[in-house]
């Protein structure tokens, strides 16, 4: 099928290899020129394990082009997808602003039936909202032309796009007419997964309520470890212990130094709106939003209770990204936990394997290391932010031995607390410090 795909950040871009691989013909549009350049020169413009070679592969077939024109993209197309930003407004809810452009730009040019598919995450009502700004543009056009706006939402995960893009748990397919269900079936019939038919609006609020109940999880087990490390008990046990139970399950229980990201924090603002335009006060995402908000001042409470004031304290933060795998540092808490060293007077020194130059451009003032090595040079404490493979992996010893202090703090609990404390570390981690007791 001729499949067009609008914007090409980490959706876009996934979205169209993916079906891109499975026999599929893709226009991907951008308006930014230089993502379109590099992209058609087979260069990723950001940073996500194994997709650059998929892109490469595609474009030599002929099976992947790049435009800025969604006019040239359109011709002959049987579906759009709308992957655009939906990044939040300061008073909590998501900017539409992208999609209604979109929209706008597809009445304009659009002379046949075609399935606009919302990949983009929208609050519920949006499918039926684009489908008459769409129709609006057709009427001033004087034009009848039958279409059908699909809610498709996307589950990926930055930093595994393409193995979840690939195997997906669910395709999740809101669908207001027969035709354009059957044209999403057999977009998706080389996919093996389960396929959840639904309304759109259905399928819009499963997105919501998906990304909530997970940053539930989360904040759930982050207040768990407070307590816990109030009463001597390890976090990381009770989340293995807890996780045996299938009802619960062992994933996103793993407690650190809160959620971030361009997803979970807009998504349960937009979640907590869309509640209150109906009158309705979520008090479970508003406690939620309270938690992760309060993490990074935690954790800061509990580094300055073990090292005193901070004020001229060499402190180097590894893993500066939102997560492992991704440059992302949109809402990343390294960025809090900056900010919030500098303000107590600490010297600060930066390493990530990808994300660092974003970081620097943020904070001129800190320092960042070449690699790992470099940036413990003389720090006497370390702070993990972002659990990278090759930070875990990491020499501790040496590193130890490169360290002017002893101080570790584990803000993702995923290094070997026994392994370090036998090196000398002063190891302290997220709810698992059981030498203290109320
Ligand atoms: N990043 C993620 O892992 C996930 C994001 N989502 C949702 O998907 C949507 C897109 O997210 P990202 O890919 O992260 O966004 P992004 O911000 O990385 O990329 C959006 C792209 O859209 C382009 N764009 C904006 N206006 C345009 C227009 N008029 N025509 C063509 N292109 C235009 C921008 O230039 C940009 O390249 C959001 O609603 C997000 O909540 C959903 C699941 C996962
Ligand atoms: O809508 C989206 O954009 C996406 O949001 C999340 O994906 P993502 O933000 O890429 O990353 P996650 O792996 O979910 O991690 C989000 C944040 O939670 C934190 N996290 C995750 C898991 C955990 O156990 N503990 C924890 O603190 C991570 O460190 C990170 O800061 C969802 O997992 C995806 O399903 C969804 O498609």
């Amino acid at each position: 099928m001729k499949i067009t795909v609008i914007g090409t950040g980490y959706v876009g871009i996934t979205t169209a290899t993916s079906l891109g691989e499975i026999g599929h013909q893709i226009m991907g549009v951008d308006i930014d020129e230089l993502k379109i350049e590099q992209l058609n020169n087979g260069v990723l413009p950001i940073y996500e394990p194994g997709v650059e070679p998929v892109i490469q592969n595609l474009l030599k077939q002929g099976k992947l082009h790049f435009t800025t024109s969604l006019k040239e993209a359109m011709e002959g197309t049987e579906i759009i997808f709308i992957a655009v930003g939906t990044p939040q407004l300061s008073d909590g809810r998501p900017d539409l602003k992208y999609v209604e452009e979109v929209a706008r730009e597809i009445g304009r040019h659009m002379t046949e039936y075609i399935v606009i598919v919302d990949k983009s995450t929208v609050p519920v009502g949006t499918a039926e909202y684009v489908q008459s700004i769409i129709k609006e543009q057709l009427k001033l056009r004087g034009l009848s032309v039958a279409f059908d706006v699909v809610s498709n939402p996307e589950f990926l995960q930055e930093g595994k796009a393409l193995q979840n893009s690939r195997k997906p748990d669910r395709i999740v397919l809101g669908c207001s007419s027969q035709v354009a269900e059957d044209v999403m079936l057999k977009l998706y019939e080389n996919i093996d997964a389960l396929k959840h038919l639904t309304s759109p609006r259905n399928a819009e609020m499963i997105k919501y309520a998906s990304n909530s109940f997970l940053a539930t999880k989360i904040t759930f087990i982050n207040e768990m470890a407070r307590l816990c490390d109030l009463l001597a008990v390890d976090v990381v046990e009770v989340a293995k212990g807890m996780g045996m139970d299938k009802r619960i399950g062992p994933y996103f229980l793993q407690a650190g130094i809160g959620y971030g990201g361009s997803c979970f924090p807009k998504d349960v603002s937009a979640l907590a709106m869309m509640g209150r335009e109906v009158n309705m006060e979520m008090t479970i995402l508003k406690s939620i939003q309270e938690i992760n908000q309060k993490q990074t001042d935690w954790f800061l409470e509990r580094v300055k209770e073990c090292m005193g004031a901070l004020d001229g304290k060499r402190i180097t933060l590894l893993g500066l990204s939102f997560k492992p795998d991704t440059d992302d540092i949109r809402e990343a808490p390294s960025l809090k936990l900056i900010q919030k060293l500098l303000a107590e007077g600490a010297f600060i020194t930066g390493f990530d394997p990808v994300a660092s130059n974003k970081i620097k451009n943020i904070f001129p003032n800190i320092k960042i290391g070449e690699d790992a090595y470099s940036a413990v040079k003389d720090a006497e404490a370390v702070v993990i932010c972002t659990e990278w493979k090759e930070i875990i992996d990491l020499d501790w010893r040496t590193i130890k031995s490169l360290m002017h202090g002893d101080f570790i703090f584990d803000g993702r609990n995923a290094l070997d607390r026994e392994m370090l404390q036998l090196e000398g570390f002063q190891y302290w981690g997220v709810g698992r410090n059981l030498n203290k007791i109320v």
